[in-house]
């Protein structure tokens, strides 16, 4: 897929959450231990945009902000890092922004602590996504997190339908957070209905078994199921081990991890589906676009956030010309 003759204003909208990460500043320890948090635009989609916007992407960004400092800093952040907002709406009736507060016990013991009882980005509606901004894009990132309530449920559902309407190729990023969910079956039934109708899905094999309702799912088994549907490529991530991309073609293709001196593991995916993405819209192949969703996520697990640190293309074109690979 190469975009780069496209006439489009977007090569990528995202839809979904922007909150605010709360990294703990000193690090190391457990978080009944850390007495200061530095701030940051957070929520998987929008550290995807981010990262896409920082990349060159011609990004904007759908989601319901708070009417409040945290609000306004958010889109304030997103707009500094060249992401039209213009599809961003602001709550009127009192919803808080999300916060994540991340724990970073070592650099492979982290935990996130969420705040997101009634957050404003649940509460995007139908009526808030317009066709007319939808049909600007090339490509529509769906986050999974915001199936997991209505109305941003139905938002994101009449975004997927207005994506196919237009020819906007769907990315579906699992992003699988336990809050939120009710049950299992529940996120089964919605992640499926998203990921069958997808262009591209990525997630961690985890994520997979989620929206399979299973445990301990193969890659194989996963892929077989999807190829009978719109999918044309899955990406499955396994962590340090890697990851893999499928093509309804038949074509497999496995990136490794790159060795970075890891200082948290979170960020990692959304500054991968950034830089995966950002490659297929140049044009690159698969093995490329995969290589610098790794090379992304090693640059951003060795620093302190997972959207301020989202690198340039200089940055993940060094590494990869440097090759220092985790596993062969
Ligand atoms: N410790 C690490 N060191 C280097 N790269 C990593 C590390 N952890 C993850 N990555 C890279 O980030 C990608 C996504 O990580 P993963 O943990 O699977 O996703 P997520 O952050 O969505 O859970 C991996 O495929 C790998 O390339
Ligand atoms: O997505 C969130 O709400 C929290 C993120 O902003 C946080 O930085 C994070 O967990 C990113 O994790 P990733 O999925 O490993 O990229």
């Amino acid at each position: 897929m190469s975009n780069r003759a496209s006439s489009k204003k977007f090569d990528l909208i995202a839809i979904g959450r922007a909150c605010i990460d709360l990294n703990a500043t000193e690090y190391n320890r457990p978080m009944e231990e850390t007495m200061t948090f530095t701030k940051y635009v957070g929520g998987s989609p929008a550290n995807i945009a981010i990262g896409s916007a920082k990349l060159g992407l011609k990004t904007g960004f759908i989601g319901k902000i708070a009417d409040d400092q945290h609000g306004r800093f958010i889109r304030s952040y997103m707009e500094k890092a060249g992401i039209d907002v213009s599809g961003m709406v602001v709550d009127q009736e009192g919803h808080k922004t999300g916060l994540a507060f991340t724990e970073i016990k070592s650099p492979d013991e982290c935990s996130i602590l969420m705040y997101r009882d009634d957050v404003a980005d649940l509460y995007l509606r139908p009526d808030e996504v317009t066709e007319d901004y939808i049909r600007r894009a090339d490509l529509l990132v769906v986050s999974g997190t915001a199936l997991a309530q209505s109305p941003s449920r139905e938002a994101v559902l009449k975004s997927v339908h207005l994506a196919k309407k237009n020819g906007v190729e769907i990315v579906f990023e699992l992003d699988y957070r336990p809050y939120t969910w009710k049950s299992a079956e529940e996120t089964a039934v919605y992640y499926r209905l998203v990921a069958e109708q997808a262009d591209i899905v990525i997630g961690t094999r985890d994520e997979y078994d989620i929206m399979e309702n299973a445990v301990g799912g193969s890659n194989e088994r996963t892929t077989e199921e999807f190829f009978k549907h719109t999918p044309r490529i899955v990406v499955i991530k396994h962590g340090v081990e890697g990851s893999y991309a499928y093509t309804r073609e038949g074509g497999t293709y496995r990136a490794q991890a790159y060795k970075t001196k890891v200082l948290k593991t979170f960020g990692a995916g959304d500054s991968y589906a950034s830089a995966f993405l950002y490659a297929l819209v140049q044009g690159k192949d698969l093995e490329t676009a995969l290589k610098y969703g790794s090379a992304s996520a090693s640059i951003v697990v060795s620093r302190h956030s997972s959207s301020d640190a989202m690198p340039g293309v200089n940055e993940i074109e060094a590494l990869i010309a440097d090759q220092p690979v985790l596993h062969s």
